[in-house]
């Protein structure tokens, strides 16, 4: 077999023109619709309009041109099988051999900040989709091209015999069906959202691939990256990669988590990250300022770790971060002297992120959790505590500072895993007990953790104490106030002992669960 006849119809007209005048020059006659037939015959390559085919006007706005049966018996007729071979000749029909078509541009629409309902849904493409369905499901017999990527190959092959290949048809037929899908997986989301369905009786979503990597959480292990059709800026999937290796998996993770906790602070703060919890976070008047604190909360997990700051780093915060050995650094941008600065070490990884917004913090998104055999969805942790609806439940309120100190704790123990309690004195994370079976043996890392340094820190819990023991604990470390939810049977038991040893308490009446 080879091709004869091919039906052009695409949108995104990039290359089409080059693609047909060298299928034409290989004596395929092109069949096309509107914008794309005026387009071809501009640049001078030979074309038949669909019209002529159907015999029927292109008609309703484009809404009805290529939606008929001399289309359609053209792609879906078994070449082999007699009855429909006879009908095809009875009818007048002649066979299609390759269709190339790529869809009204749904995502670029509705990613418009001003985009109409109306808008969108015009650009919902129903005889697009049709066509390349029909053509995949006869690729025994023809050929589909949905991604101007694959132009080159399938002229290689035109060119070297006629056809593709089967191998080819089936390859392109299956891009075509994950094409669909993703295409039509973006129009329910979007309606899902105009009907106010966020978790409907099927969870519909699509992600395209931003790389493959070189293996997953460990070498045995295959993984690639993915983004969300229409992910944020501020978002990693939006990273723009500066300098050195390409990222790993639990780069990937690390950076996220990383990304995460920057993203909870308005004033310049920096986070170093190991294995998703925050090993050390610090705010300050500058960048330079904010890291020295992320650094010294904790000098020994940052070696290995990943920084992700929510300003620029200057020259200044590059000379510290140089000295020790990082992962990733991860910001809204670097001054071209830190560049120049971090870009002699070979092994870092710099990441530019789009400029981040504390908004997007608190804007909620749906989240899946993949377990076997499905998934779990929920909304992001986005809640963030008022300070005027924190219930103090001690005898003794906190003070200006420890009220600050506490907000800047409850911020972090949000993003550490539970059991959580994080400790902070001075703009900074100084003790960090995560992903513990129980709360005391959180407390405890974190108390040791902190040495000398919990005298006069304060303690934040992501959830109630189940009994006095932890604040017991805390007290005897010099712990000075505590941030938790609250709710626990025995909460007069922790309030008792808070009194005794003089400790400030408030209640957020939220919890933060991670797990
Ligand atoms: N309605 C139809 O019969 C129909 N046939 C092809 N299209 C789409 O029309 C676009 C190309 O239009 P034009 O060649 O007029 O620029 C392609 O994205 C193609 O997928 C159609 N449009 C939408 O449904």
């Amino acid at each position: 077999m080879s091709i004869k006849r091919a039906l052009v119809s695409v949108s995104d007209k990039q290359g089409i023109v080059d693609f047909c005048r060298e299928l034409s020059a290989l004596g395929v006659e092109i069949i096309s619709t509107g914008g794309t037939s005026t387009l071809l015959a501009k640049e001078g390559v030979p074309v038949i309009g669909i019209s002529d085919v159907t015999g029927f006007p292109e008609i309703m706005d484009g809404r009805v041109k290529t939606l008929h049966p001399a289309v359609h018996s053209g792609l879906l007729a078994v070449r082999d099988n007699e009855e429909h071979t006879r009908q095809m000749t009875e009818l007048g029909l002649d066979y299609i051999d390759l269709v190339v078509v790529n869809l009204y541009p749904f995502a670029e629409t509705i990613a418009k900040p001003d985009v109409s309902y109306e808008e969108a849904i015009e650009n919902i493409d129903i005889g697009g989709p049709t066509m390349l369905r029909s053509a995949a499901k006869n690729h025994a017999f023809v050929s589909v091209v949905v991604d101007a990527a694959d132009y080159a190959g399938v002229l290689d092959e035109v060119r070297a015999g006629g056809d593709t290949t089967l191998e080819t048809r089936k390859r392109l037929a299956a891009k075509v069906f994950r094409h669909t899908a993703a295409y039509d997986a973006l129009i329910a989301d979007y309606l899902a959202n105009v009907t106010g369905e966020p978790l409907p009786e099927r969870y519909t979503v699509t992600y395209e691939k931003i790389q493959d990597l070189r293996y997953g959480e460990n070498p045995h292990q295959k993984a690639a990256f993915y983004r969300k059709p229409l992910a944020a800026q501020d978002t990693l999937t939006a990273a723009e990669q500066l300098h050195g290796k390409e990222l790993s998996y639990n780069n990937i993770n690390d950076a996220n988590a990383a990304l995460q906790i920057v993203k909870e602070f308005e004033e310049p703060a920096v986070v170093a990250v190991k294995h998703m919890n925050p090993c050390g976070v610090g705010v300050g008047a500058s960048v330079y300022e904010a890291y020295q604190k992320a650094y010294n909360a904790d000098p020994t997990s940052i070696f290995g770790g990943i920084v992700a700051a929510n300003r620029i780093i200057d020259a200044d915060t590059a000379n510290l971060l140089k000295d020790i050995f990082l992962e990733i650094v991860l910001a809204p941008g670097f001054t071209e002297e830190a560049l120049e600065i971090l870009t002699k070490k070979k092994n870092i990884r710099l990441l530019k992120i789009g400029s981040l917004s504390t908004a997007s913090a608190r804007k909620s998104s749906f989240v899946v959790t993949s377990i076997e055999g499905g998934m779990v969805v929920q909304e992001s942790d986005v809640h963030s505590v008022n300070p005027e609806e924190l219930q103090v439940v001690t005898t003794r309120k906190p003070t200006e500072e420890e009220l600050k100190q506490l907000l800047f704790g409850w911020k972090v123990v949000k993003h550490v895993k539970s059991n959580a309690i994080v400790l902070a004195a001075n703009d900074m994370t100084v003790g960090v007990g995560a992903g513990q079976m129980n709360r005391v043996g959180a407390a405890k890392i974190a108390i040791e953790q902190a040495g000398e340094k919990s005298k006069g820190a304060v303690l934040a819990s992501d959830a109630f104490f189940p009994m006095g023991d932890t604040l017991e604990m805390a007290a005897k470390a010099g712990i000075t106030a505590v941030i938790q939810p609250g709710g626990s049977i025995k909460d007069e038991e922790s309030i008792k002992v808070a009194n005794e040893y003089g400790i400030a308490m408030v209640f957020t009446g939220v919890r933060h669960f991670k797990h």
